[in-house]
């Protein structure tokens, strides 16, 4: 026997309903009621879906409007304080605030959930917040709800620990777990809570059970589970993304059970653990991959589980590995994906059968003869013999570049000297990190070329001419450095995918990367070549429009790899390597077409670090050999820049810095760029470009405000190294915040180099 279930559902709805709703919510159009009614039909949705497969637990808890963490914060009444709201009083309009910010208030930070492209909102922990007083009714109704149709429910929560871990101090606060007892009992309360509805499994997320935690932590985790379990509800704790550690520990917790991510850990390892884990007590074994598309091996499968559900019989519990938040909903929405390459998918609903069948079989209900089964097996085997994920040509260029080094030819003072002269650039130089707003407009014609509503020669004409209004705006703006403003480009990593071999794409595959910003990440299925030249036919057009630089614009290899979903039958690293070659070309295509600037995007670069401490300087060293492959070896005046936001470079600067970037543009504004002592510290010898307005906010910064962040970097920095640019692209804002704030942002440069020169 075997008990199923999983560790949460994608949030947006198969058409990113809730993407929509949200906005119109923003626009007015929608009131609360309105927004409460899709929730409530998405959560039927991915309830009735668990159901209709016949999982053991439904999960409830899951869903929300913006994000789990800054959710989590608001049941809990542990809001941030600067916001001065009346935590009992919290309604959505106060919600998105703490999210996007308000008149009196920046926005919350942002940062990364862990190693993936979800990003959550951060935690601001004040000696004085409160976990109390919090909307315990967010969570309790949807459990009413639930309820009200379902009978076996487990609730999921981000646990405390990990909830304090995330968080950032603020103000005199020395040490987060100052605040253990404040949140142990915070937590008491809200579970308290949910056992009254008569709930008795709680799923209690703990990702940093997979971290190496210091000592204090640990003794504070023995803390919190044995309060916990004076409220005798049956906790089952979660981990996930990484190898489960602390095993010690996690065996004398007073625990109902525990979920292992079983994709991050292997059989062998975890066969330790389960050594000292005790058949008496629940293991979830998480073995359905949440992270990629890949249909998973049935049998495989099957047969790694046999021995364990003998030791553990109904107290094996099968599962994904963690949310499925990361990955599309159905694959059944996609009707242009290539037809070989479908049968060798799996999305989030088809994953639910997949363990669905993993634990009928388990429960003997099926046999392997099961059609079911058969097929997958046979799916499984047509993908390995396909000829579809490889390229010879590619094995060709493969082994010529593995050798090579790929070093500019002088140093860095040499370029810089002959670069500024060659362009002219004055002292903080501002340029843009290259989107500018992508208005309903823009998305329509390119919708209307994709679906052959209107002929290339036109499509190209109108492009052409938004590429003419913005490097017209630019130069009246008097930027220095210029950009094309990529309106041909729906998303950076789909347009450059789209041109190259061993790509496939979805038409309804999106994911949540934050709030109502979804991605939709390709597929690498094979081995990646550029048959075409990508963007020299736009980027030089850019330039012929104007006698200032234009940048020529590339997404990196790493941030290619990143945002995609990749191959299960290859290692990364040679994926990674493919996709440097191809860009390379591209380097070199520019170069050869008069581009003098070019920008290779890297906001992935951060993300990709493994969280495993050992892996790091492998994963490092490879990024940096890939980035010089695309760029390195190229003459003096080419002016390479890089881009990475929302990043801490803490310890990797080692690495950016061998990136040799002429210039980096970076995310410091939203933590008023205290980012860049780093970077002192460091001694990092090239040029950067601190963002100096955060454009994930509405907000437009004000002259003053500009000013002093710029003299802020100053004095950390040496003036001549610092490039003045928002803080990433600007294709989520609109115009007039645009053209408003760089307004500003080129006004407050310029009192900045008057002042200088006096
Ligand atoms: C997420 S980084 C975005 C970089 C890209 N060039 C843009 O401006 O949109
Ligand atoms: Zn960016």
């Amino acid at each position: 026997m075997s008990i199923s279930h999983i560790i949460g559902m994608p949030r947006i709805g198969e058409n990113r309903e809730i993407k929509f709703a949200i906005e119109s919510f923003w626009n007015k159009k929608y009131n609360e009621n309105d927004l409460k009614y899709i929730f409530n039909k998405i959560c039927l949705k991915n309830w009735n879906l668990q159901s209709y497969y016949n999982i053991s637990y439904i999960t409830v808890g899951d869903f929300c409007l913006y994000d789990h963490v800054l959710n989590m914060l608001t049941i809990l009444g542990a809001i941030p304080t600067r916001f001065n709201f009346n935590t009992k009083n919290i309604n959505y309009k106060k919600y998105f605030q703490m999210a996007r910010g308000n008149k009196n208030n920046k926005p919350m930070e942002m940062t990364k959930w862990f190693n993936t492209n979800y990003h959550y909102l951060v935690p601001e922990w004040t000696k004085n917040i409160k976990f109390k007083n919090g909307k315990y009714n967010w969570l309790l109704n949807n459990i009413r709800k639930a309820k009200s149709i379902y009978k076996n429910i487990k609730v999921t929560i981000i646990g405390p620990l990990t909830l304090l871990y995330l968080g950032k101090k603020k103000g005199n606060l020395k040490n987060k777990l100052f605040l253990l007892k404040k949140i142990i009992n915070g937590y008491k309360i809200l579970l308290l809570k949910i056992k009254k509805e008569g709930i008795n499994i709680i799923q209690i997320e703990e990702p940093i059970l997979t971290l190496k935690l210091k000592k204090e932590w640990l003794i504070a985790f023995k803390k919190v589970y044995k309060e916990f379990k004076k409220i005798n509800i049956n906790i089952l704790l979660v981990t996930y993304f990484e190898e489960l550690k602390n095993y010690n520990l996690i065996k004398k917790l007073p625990i109902y059970g525990i979920h292992i991510d079983i994709i991050n850990n292997n059989f062998k390892n975890i066969g330790k653990f389960l050594n000292i884990w005790s058949n008496k007590k629940i293991i979830s074994i998480g073995i359905i991959n949440g992270r990629n598309i890949w249909k998973t091996n049935i049998i495989k499968k099957i047969l790694k589980l046999k021995k364990l559900s003998i030791k553990y019989k109904n107290n094996l519990w099968i599962s994904s590995s963690c949310s499925f938040l990361h990955i599309p909903l159905n694959l059944k929405n996609e009707f242009l994906i290539d037809n070989e390459i479908k049968k060798w998918l799996s999305f989030a609903k088809q994953k639910i059968k997949e363990i669905k069948y993993i634990s009928d079989f388990l429960k003997n209900n099926i046999k392997l003869s099961n059609k079911y089964i058969y097929k997958n097996l046979i799916s499984i085997n047509n993908k390995k013999k396909s000829f579809k994920n490889k390229n010879k040509l590619v094995e060709k260029e493969f082994k010529i570049i593995k050798k090579k080094k790929y070093n500019r030819f002088s140093s860095f003072k040499n370029r810089k000297k002959k670069q500024f002269k060659k362009y002219n650039l004055p002292i903080f130089p501002t340029t843009l990190i290259g989107s500018f707003p992508q208005t309903k407009e823009i998305r329509n014609l390119r919708f209307l070329f994709k679906n052959k509503k209107i002929n290339y020669l036109n499509y190209l004409n109108k492009i052409r001419n938004e590429i003419k209004l913005n490097i017209n705006l630019q130069e009246k703006l008097n930027l220095d450095v210029l950009v094309h403003g990529e309106p041909e480009r729906n998303d950076m990593v789909e347009y450059f995918g789209e041109q190259l071999w061993g790509f496939e794409f979805t038409s309804n595959g999106w994911v949540q990367s934050y709030g109502t910003r979804c991605v939709k990440p390709p597929i690498i299925y094979g081995d990646i070549y550029r048959p075409n030249s990508i963007t020299k036919n736009i980027s030089k057009f850019s330039q012929s429009l104007t006698l200032k630089p234009v940048k020529g614009m590339l997404t990196g290899p790493i941030t290619m790899i990143k945002w995609s979903f990749t191959r299960n039958d290859q290692k990364i690293k040679y994926t990674a390597i493919q996709m440097s070659i191809a860009l390379k070309k591209e380097v070199y295509d520019l170069k050869k077409n008069g581009i003098k600037i070019i920008q290779i995007d890297e906001p992935a670069f951060k993300e990709g670090l493994p969280i495993k401490k050992r892996e790091r300087k492998k994963y490092l060293k490879i990024a940096v050999k890939c980035f010089k492959i695309s760029c390195g070896n190229i003459e003096d005046e080419i002016q390479i820049h890089t881009h990475m936001c929302y990043s801490k470079f803490n310890n990797i600067l080692k690495y950016i810095s061998k990136m040799n970037a002429d210039v980096i543009t970076i995310e410091t504004s939203r933590s008023n760029m205290n980012i860049l002592n780093n970077f002192k510290k460091f001694k990092y010898s090239n040029d950067i470009g601190p963002g100096i307005y955060d454009i994930h906010s509405p907000k437009i910064p004000n002259i003053i405000d500009i000013v002093k962040l710029i003299k802020k970097t100053y004095k950390v920095i040496n003036y001549k190294k610092i490039w003045i640019n928002p803080d990433c692209g600007l294709k989520t804002r609109n115009w007039k915040e645009t053209i408003e704030s760089l307004k500003n942002m080129v006004i407050a440069c310029k009192i900045i180099r008057k002042n200088l020169l006096k």
